[in-house]
């Protein structure tokens, strides 16, 4: 469904160099990736703020043209062929809408089936279907700026997949939404994975998303592809330390303690990083026997200290 090889797209922009001079600068945004994701595929791709993720959706949805490399969604050019690309493509950005703010939602989707030259009978079967699903009901008839967020995306999402696209790409799509609104969206997510087969790329900050909906993630680090594999190879690749968490009577220098070293402070609070080759127990003994511990208690590495340390430290794509 994705084809990348190899693609790079740089930036020059004009920095200051000194009081009135400015100079220009190449910034490599994507700096050479290579992956391909297959048919009813769902993948989550990472990485933190500025690493590249959506210069590499803006790739993919022809926004922006490679500056070397090569691009194929459904097998074309996202760049030259967008309007063709744009009938198989469903995509939503988080942070805007494409939908009418001062139309009923109704009214936005309908106009939508004109620009996708949907037909009438198609279209309604598939708006009661993503009604239901998505629980539109209630507010297809407010105007789209009466909406709450996680109204509007629910809305957003049925804009995107009235024309019934193979593939959609979903850009935070859970960005400010409510537990409930999340649970709601993450749902359905699944249920269009699996159930009609739609291919997701979903970007996000929230690992919540990535942990419920995810099977395989590509993580990209300064324009380059960190990872690509499951979650649980992700997992068994980075080895994660786990943190003891102690609460001591009054606040006292960092604990020492054979085995784990202290990694925060917060008052009376102190954090212990234990590596995995070590007995927890051990730790806790230690650190209950010299000290006087009001509680104590062990995390395990969360999917949050796997990126982490990934982002910090590397780790080879392909594991
Ligand atoms: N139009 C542009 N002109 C100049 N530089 C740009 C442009 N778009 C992106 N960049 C730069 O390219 C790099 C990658 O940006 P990009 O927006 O792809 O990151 P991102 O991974 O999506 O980040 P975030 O998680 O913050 O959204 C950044 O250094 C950014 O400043």
């Amino acid at each position: 469904m994705i084809e990348v090889d190899e693609i790079a797209k740089s930036f020059t922009v004009r920095r200051r160099s000194g009081r009135l001079r400015r100079s220009r600068v190449h910034v490599a945004a994507v700096d050479g990736i290579s992956f391909t994701v297959a048919a009813g595929e769902f993948v989550g791709y990472l990485g933190p703020n500025g690493a590249g993720k959506s210069t590499t959706i803006k790739m993919l949805t022809g926004i922006l043209t490679p500056s070397s490399g090569r691009v194929r969604v459904a097998g074309l050019d996202p760049s030259r062929q967008r309007t063709a690309l744009a009938r198989r493509l469903g995509v939503v950005f988080g942070q805007r809408t494409t939908l009418w703010w001062d139309l009923p939602l109704r009214d936005s989707l309908t106009l939508i089936r004109h620009l996708y030259r949907v037909e009438r009978s198609v279209h309604r079967a598939r708006l009661a279907e993503l009604t239901e699903l998505l629980e539109l009901g209630p507010f297809l008839d407010t105007p789209v700026r009466q909406l709450s967020l996680g109204q509007r995306m629910r809305g957003d999402l049925a804009a995107a997949l009235v024309h019934d696209p193979e593939l959609l790409v979903l850009d935070e799509p859970t960005i400010g939404l409510d537990v409930v609104s999340k649970a709601t969206v993450r749902a359905f997510l699944t249920r269009l994975n699996t159930e009609r087969g739609t291919t997701i790329l979903l970007t996000t900050h929230d690992l919540g998303d990535i942990e419920r909906l995810c099977r395989r993630v590509m993580i990209i680090d300064h324009g380059r592809l960190a990872y690509d594999g499951s979650l649980d190879a992700l997992r068994a690749t980075v080895d994660a330390d786990r943190i003891l968490i102690v609460d001591l009577a009054r606040p006292a220098p960092p604990i020492e303690v054979e085995g784990a070293s202290v990694v925060r402070t917060d008052g009376p609070r102190q954090w212990l990083a234990i590596p995995s080759a070590v007995n927890a127990a051990a730790v806790v003994a230690a650190v209950a026997g010299r000290h006087e511990v009001e509680d104590i208690s062990l995390r395990e590495p969360g999917i949050e200290d796997l990126i982490t340390r990934l982002y910090r430290g590397g780790v080879p794509a392909g594991h």
